[in-house]
């Protein structure tokens, strides 16, 4: 992909000012930290600021994080002291000892971010800045507030590739309801891309430094039911093909259950990170606010005006007596896996089709090959029109637009998704939902948070965690379609486990 085209309309790119630039055309705007969210009713979207350094307390923050909502819509927030954040850019050069490192091995104990596939991409740590929302509105309140957060920043930055600058990770929701997602923006990022290593600092980088503790293993690990046992699980996707066969109102539902794991040790989520990335290179291995995993398909990719997506749908795992070529040409060859996969590659294109002056979609899909699955795969490729940029078609409102995918929800998707919430009767959280980054500049990856468990904090009564230990919650699902077998699918979902379960318990 070509570097960001910098004549991209200024509407379409949230711009942070450069240095060197127009510093006297700043001028501060009134920034709002809503400090309540419990208040709103649970179909409404919820947006709670925090300048995480200064945790929300009822007194004016050292620095502001700012967000625009509707005044009628939100009850007055506390007004915080508006200061320029500063985001420093660097490169890292030999003779430091971040400059060759991986990056996973940087990341201090705690709040720890990432993204990184084959070696690249971003860690993060510290929070300068954080939102948390939910509801149908959520990515549109997302790209507001980032939109505004990225004028306030003065911006260093002599590296100036994707990545570079401010940064937000983000981790949404699967559903419109139940669900929580977030945004947050680390102290010090540090990324690698193109065999270029740099270092971020937003606000005053006093933690650039952080110790890196050694990494924590958890201990023993035992498994429980999560909210929809395996059992439980092969009720619903019966119940679905009953219902697909007799109906005909489904053409495609994406059913998931949860595991619950607990370790006798506090959990660290670098030990996941590790193990994930060393048996799944290819794949981004990613932590946002506790939820940690190694998804293998790209949402959407966006760098300056082109996109990219990789739909997978479709999978097979491995089987005794089988090599990894027979089991390729058996995916290949099955008639149920390529419907499924046509489902999920044609919604990913219909709707990503209205922003593009040009869309390429792969004609025939290809194989992926993972150690646990292996996926039929569609590369989906475009080029923005400039109408579309110019009249906001930001990364976030285009990640809006294209989930859920049929690959996490169904066809019809509506349908599919009030079907999802009914038949599985559980809370996604941020698992199905999308995860990745975005820069200052308009350009970021959104994975689907797949192959992945959230780290859970709440201690239960009688439990590891309460002991000292940690809980953690997997997920793992399959698209169902009339020919689906549960008991196939039921296995097709422990395989897709295997990823988180194998981390945990140390395999590498
Ligand atoms: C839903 C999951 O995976 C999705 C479903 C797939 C399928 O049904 O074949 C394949 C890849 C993913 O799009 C999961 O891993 O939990």
């Amino acid at each position: 992909m070509s570097r960001p085209n910098t004549s991209t309309p200024r509407a379409a790119r949230a711009r942070p000012r450069r240095r060197g630039g127009t510093a006297t055309d700043w001028s501060p705007s009134v920034l709002v930290s809503v400090t309540e969210s419990a208040a709103f009713c649970a179909t409404a979207s919820l947006a709670t600021v925090t300048d995480c350094r200064h945790p929300v307390d009822g007194h004016a923050h050292a620095f502001g994080a700012a967000h625009l909502l509707e005044s009628d819509a939100y009850p007055p927030g506390v007004a915080t002291t508006p200061r320029l954040l500063t985001a420093r850019t660097r490169r890292l050069e030999a003779g430091d000892p971040r400059y060759d490192s991986p990056l996973l091995e940087l990341l201090p104990t705690d709040a720890v971010l990432s993204w990184v596939r084959d070696g690249s991409g971003l860690v993060g740590w510290g929070c300068a800045a954080r939102l948390d929302v939910a509801g149908p509105d959520r990515f549109n309140r997302a790209d507001d507030w980032w939109r505004e957060l990225c004028h306030q920043f003065e911006v260093d930055d002599s590296v100036g590739l994707p990545g570079c600058g401010p940064v937000a990770f983000a981790s949404l929701a699967f559903a419109d309801d139940p669900g929580h997602s977030v945004l947050i923006v680390p102290e010090v990022v540090i990324g690698q891309r193109d065999g270029v290593r740099w270092i971020t600092t937003i606000g005053d980088g006093s933690t650039e430094q952080q110790p890196v503790e050694p990494v924590h293993p958890p201990g023993t690990v035992s498994y429980s039911d999560g909210q929809l046992s395996a059992t439980g699980y092969r009720q619903a996707v019966a119940e679905a093909v009953h219902r697909m066969r007799q109906t005909g109102d489904l053409d495609k539902i994406v059913l998931a259950h949860d595991l619950l794991a607990s370790t006798s040790e506090p959990l660290d989520a670098r030990f996941l990170l590790n193990n994930l990335a060393a048996r799944y290179p290819t794949c981004w291995t990613f932590a946002v606010d506790g939820l940690v995993g190694a998804t293998p398909e790209l949402l959407l990719e966006r760098e300056g005006y082109e996109v990219r997506s990789q739909v997978l749908a479709g999978t097979v795992w491995p089987r005794e007596g089988h090599t990894t070529e027979q089991l390729a040409a058996e995916l290949m060859a099955s008639a149920k896996n390529r419907s499924e996969h046509a489902y999920a590659a044609e919604s990913l294109a219909v709707r990503l089709r209205p922003f593009c002056s040009d869309l390429t979609v792969q004609n025939e899909p290809e194989v992926l090959r993972l150690r646990n699955v292996l996926h039929l795969a569609t590369n989906v490729e475009g080029k923005l029109s400039e109408s579309g940029t110019r009249n906001g078609a930001t990364l976030l409102r285009m990640v809006a637009a294209v989930h859920p995918t049929a690959a996490v929800g169904g066809t019809p998707t509506d349908d599919a998704v009030q079907a999802i919430s009914e038949l599985e009767g559980m809370d996604r959280g941020r698992y199905a939902g999308p995860v990745g980054w975005l820069d200052g500049s308009g350009n970021g990856e959104f994975a689907v948070a797949l192959r992945c468990a959230q780290v859970e904090t709440a201690a239960a009564p009688g439990t590891e965690a309460e002991r000292g230990g940690g809980r953690i919650r997997l997920f793992a699902g399959c698209g169902i379609v009339p020919e689906s077998d549960p008991d196939q699918e039921v296995a097709e979902a422990e395989a897709k486990l295997l990823p988180v379960r194998e981390a945990l318990e140390g395999v590498r």
